[in-house]
């Protein structure tokens, strides 16, 4: 099963840095996300109960980084994957954190993980 749910370029503010100054200020991170999802019930359903919702997934993401105020963009990425596979019951995804500006010559720098669910542990799926 090779299907999957996208949200590319979701920009959230927050506070995101491990200098000084960087605690005084906001500054946009760029999130995409690819989550595996079993896509046949909903495209069987037409039912939005069936599906990853990605519009619920945004909002959690935003909550998240704004509540989180990281230091480090691994820090982010990490507890983000965490919350998200705990909450929506995701086996895998790829998440991708971007932070355009910090570094002036360059478009954008940021990381980039993968986390597949134990499956078995409390929580996971
Ligand atoms: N691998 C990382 N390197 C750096 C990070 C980070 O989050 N991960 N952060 C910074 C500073 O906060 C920088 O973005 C300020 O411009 C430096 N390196």
């Amino acid at each position: 099963m090779a299907d999957s749910v996208l949200i590319e370029g979701l920009v959230v503010e927050t506070v995101v840095g491990v200098y000084d100054w960087e605690r005084d200020v906001t500054q946009a991170l760029v999130v995409d996300l690819e989550m595996s999802w079993d896509n046949r019930i909903p495209g069987a359903s037409d039912d939005v109960t069936d599906a990853l919702d990605y519009a619920s997934v945004s909002e959690c993401v935003e909550h998240c980084l704004k509540e989180l105020k990281p230091k480090l963009l691994e820090h982010g990425a990490e507890v983000l994957a965490e919350k998200l596979q705990r909450e929506f019951g995701i086996g895998w995804l790829r998440l991708t954190l971007r932070k355009p500006g910090a570094v002036p010559a360059a478009r954008s720098v940021g990381v980039c993980i993968e986390r597949t669910a134990c499956k078995g542990v409390p929580g996971n799926a």
